[in-house]
Formats: C-alpha cells, structure tokens, sequence
C-alpha cells in the first residue's frame, strides 16, 4: 500500500501543500509523504477540541472500522494516523477532485447520466460495508468526495457503526437523511443507509433534499409522513428509483444489490468504460 504500514509517521514524514478544506473539528492539507512521494490528504486535528466535544469514542470507532476495510474505488482509504503533544492527524486517500457538495452546488443539480453513475457507484460503496455489517449513518453530500477520474469517494466514517445499532450519540447536523426510524429513535440497520441513498439520488437530481424545511420540526413530520413530493423536471425512472428507497418501512426498501439493474441505472449507463 501507498502509506507503508508499521512506518512510524510523524508531520515531519510530510511535506505539507495546499490547505483543501475546513472539514468538521480540523483542516485538510494536500500532503506529499518524503519518504515515498506518494500524495494524500493530511487531516489536523486538535486533541482538546475532540475532548470538548466528547468524540474520541466516535474517532476511534472510525479508526477501528476503517483499519479492517481493504480496498474499494468508492470509499476513501484512511491509510493511518498518529499524533502530536495537541493534535491528531488522519492520513487519508487524496481525493483529486475534492468535495462533493461543492460540485452540487456549482451545478444546481446533475443530469440522469452523472446522478445515476454517482448513485450506482455510491450503491457499490454501501453494499461492501453492508457486507461487512457497517452502516455509514452519515451518507449525505458532504461526506462524498470525488477522485481524479471523478469517482465517488464515501468518506469520514465517524457515524459508521457495527450493526445492529440503537443510537446512543444525540445527532448533530442536519436532519434531512434521517429515515423514520432515526428520527424516531427506534432501533434501526443497514436499512438507514438505503433511505439515505433515496434523499441523495432526490438532492442530485433536484438540487435540495426532499424533506427540507426551515424548521428542524417541520422536516421531522415530513419524514415521519415520508411526505414526498417529486417535481415533474424528475425522469420517471429516476423517481421510480427514489420512491422505491424511500419507504417507511425499512424492509420495503429497494435492496442495493438490484440497483445496477435498476431501469434507470441501466438506461444512462455510459458504453464505456
Ligand atoms: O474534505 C475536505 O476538506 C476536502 N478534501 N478535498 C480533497 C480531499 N481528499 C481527501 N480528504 C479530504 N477531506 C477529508 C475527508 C475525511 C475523511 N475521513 C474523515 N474522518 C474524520 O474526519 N473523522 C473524524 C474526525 C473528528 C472526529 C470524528 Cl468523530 C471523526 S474526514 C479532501
């Protein structure tokens, strides 16, 4: 592997580049490894703020799942870490072409073809954790990263956990990709991921989630109502796609193992590669 395992690293093993992001609870810098002069992304992060905010079990539960994951083009390797006297540092896969919801924004909203290929790719990543028994819990354009050949990258994995799960953590950030159960606080599976995925596929294609309200309130009944409303711009197979995974009922909802051949999927497959 690129990062040498058993390598003791330090910040001094790096020659530190660009700054790349003000991700949550530190900074990314583009990082060249002296050693090998294999690129990544460095994450700095300050031991007193993970302390102050009560996430060092959440950080090390990250490291844990990530140390027994092998390779997948869809997810961002976290090769590493180590630490200072303040800080810790994550060594991370350099994700060429940077943040996800960056992309989104800048677009408005993305095409059948690139929604579709995001979403297939996106299925892929979430199908290999499930297999795994990790659910991310956390999918949601800010954790998507893009590689050099534009690939997704799912990343930051600091709300994935082993199944089965009852949340014990109180959620943070927005409430727009909770499922029912979440937002319920009822035991929940892998089947969070699957109603995650419907809220991603609606927001790629319409350029907001589906539930979104300006009171937290508000969007938690919406949810609960799973009142879904799809604009007519949506192709039918897209919203077919969109309606399948975002059911009430966890077990209604579209497997990810039949979402390559799902007609949407299919249909704006590119002929190569
Ligand atoms: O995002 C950017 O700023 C921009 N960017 N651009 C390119 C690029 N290439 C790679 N990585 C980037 N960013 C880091 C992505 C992460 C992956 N894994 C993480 N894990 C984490 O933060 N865990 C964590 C931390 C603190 C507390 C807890 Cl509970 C968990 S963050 C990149």
């Amino acid at each position: 592997p690129p990062v040498q395992a058993l390598r003791q690293y330090s910040l001094d093993s790096f020659e530190i580049g660009r700054k790349l992001g003000k991700g949550k609870f530190g900074k990314v810098y583009c990082a060249r490894d002296k050693a090998t002069g294999y690129v990544c992304a460095l994450k700095v992060m300050e031991k007193k703020e993970l302390i102050h905010f009560k996430v060092e079990k959440q950080f090390r539960r990250e490291i844990e799942i990530q140390s027994n994951l092998s390779r997948h083009p869809n997810i961002l390797r976290l090769y590493g870490h180590f630490h200072d006297s303040s800080r810790v540092f994550l060594i991370l896969e350099y994700a060429g072409q940077g943040e996800m919801f960056k992309v989104l924004r800048k677009k408005g909203r993305f095409g059948d073809v690139l929604a579709s290929q995001y979403i297939c790719q996106i299925a892929s990543a979430l199908s290999y954790l499930h297999k795994k028994h990790i659910i991310h819990r956390d999918l949601k354009p800010e954790n998507l990263l893009i590689g050099l050949d534009g690939e997704v990258k799912l990343s930051d994995f600091g709300w994935s956990v082993h199944t089965p799960s009852s949340r014990r953590t109180t959620m943070c950030g927005t409430l727009d990709y909770l499922p029912p159960e979440m937002v319920e606080a009822k035991d929940h599976d892998y089947k969070v991921d699957l109603w995650a995925l419907g809220v991603l596929t609606y927001e790629f294609l319409v350029g907001n989630p589906p539930f979104e309200e300006p009171a937290h309130k508000a969007t938690y009944k919406r949810i609960s109502k799973v009142d879904l409303k799809i604009p007519p711009s949506v192709s039918v197979e897209a919203a077919d796609l969109i309606r399948r995974l975002l059911q009430h009922q966890p077990e209604r909802r579209f497997p990810l193992d039949q979402i390559p051949d799902h007609p949407w999927i299919v249909k704006n497959r590119p002929l190569w590669p």
